[in-house]
């Protein structure tokens, strides 16, 4: 069985408060984007694990879409698979793409296998491989809040015919890092709110609390978010604690960026 992990993007992201877990509270929009990786599973003789693409730092026996598979195993009796993923999301790039292929593999496991689990459950067992898991067992656009796995689906009417640019320069921004940056504060502006209105509005409002940190330690970082506004964009942010920016657009005002070429590059319809 295929199944191809997409992406997301953080419409504003607050931080509300620390908790006692040593996470922190958060509430923010996320919006699946059509950016990519591909995984196949397949029933084996025995265990494998196999990943071609982008290279994925680390332990193979650590990524999540094995992790996935060794958390499912505890709790029922299955068979050895082959599984092959296929990156191209960027790594660590605060496009969730690790957590999206982690949530595909217990989708997938969840169907080939018949393993009755309910959305909830799901969810929960995402939970335990990452705080922006649960999203991509709904993949649908969601208002989140607690570590991200209370979700709310939600439209988002102002993006519709609009079309996006990801930027990510390969920079990679540790993500306890960046929530050690911050002082949570309460919301001031609820998200919601925020969203039903025109996106030329969403500009001064819609707020990622982790862009004043990076952008103090890298300034290439925001260097590209001035530049996707400075190309026309009607609203640009960073995504999750980065270092991917995107920028939204009219579909016939697609920028044109003068990026050094080993920035990573993506184009997409909304
Ligand atoms: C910031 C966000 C926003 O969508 O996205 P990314 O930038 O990673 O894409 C997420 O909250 C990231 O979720 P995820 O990348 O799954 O993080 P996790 O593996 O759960 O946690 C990594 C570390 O970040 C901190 N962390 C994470 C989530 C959270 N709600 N509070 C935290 O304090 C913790 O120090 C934790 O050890
Ligand atoms: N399938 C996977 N894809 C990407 N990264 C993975 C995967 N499995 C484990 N990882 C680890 O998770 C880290 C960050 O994952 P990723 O989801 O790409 O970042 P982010 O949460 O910033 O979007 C990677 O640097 C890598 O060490």
């Amino acid at each position: 069985m295929i199944s191809f992990p997409i992406c997301k993007i953080n419409l504003g992201l607050h931080i509300v408060g620390k908790r006692n877990d040593g996470y922190h509270n958060l509430e923010t929009i996320f919006y699946p984007i059509a950016l990519n990786d591909v995984l196949e599973i397949i029933q084996a003789d025995t265990f494998s694990f196999k990943a071609t693409g982008i290279p994925v730092d680390g332990d193979p026996a650590k990524n999540l879409c094995v992790r996935a598979y060794d958390l499912l195993k505890q709790k029922f009796d299955l068979p050895p698979v082959y599984m092959h993923l296929h990156k191209a999301i960027p790594l660590g790039a605060g496009l969730g793409g690790g957590s999206s292929d982690g949530a595909a593999t217990l989708l997938l496991l969840n169907q080939k296998f018949q393993l009755k689990l309910s959305p909830g459950e799901l969810i929960d067992l995402a939970l335990q491989l990452g705080s922006d898991c649960p999203f991509f067992i709904i993949n649908k656009p969601c208002i989140a809040s607690g570590r991200g796995e209370i979700l709310q689906p939600i439209d988002v009417p102002a993006l519709k015919g609009l079309k996006i640019i990801i930027v990510n320069p390969g920079i990679h921004v540790n993500t306890g890092w960046a929530f050690s940056q911050i002082t949570p504060t309460a919301i001031s502006h609820s998200l919601s709110d925020i969203i039903a209105q025109p996106i030329t509005t969403w500009k001064n409002v819609l707020k990622n609390d982790f862009e004043e940190a990076v952008f103090a330690a890298h300034p290439a970082i925001k260097n590209i978010k001035d530049q996707l506004y400075a190309q026309g964009a009607l609203y640009a942010s960073m995504s999750g604690s980065g270092a991917s920016l995107f920028g939204i657009f009219n579909k016939n005002n697609i920028a044109e960026l003068r990026l050094p070429e080993n920035y990573f590059v993506h184009q997409s319809d909304l």
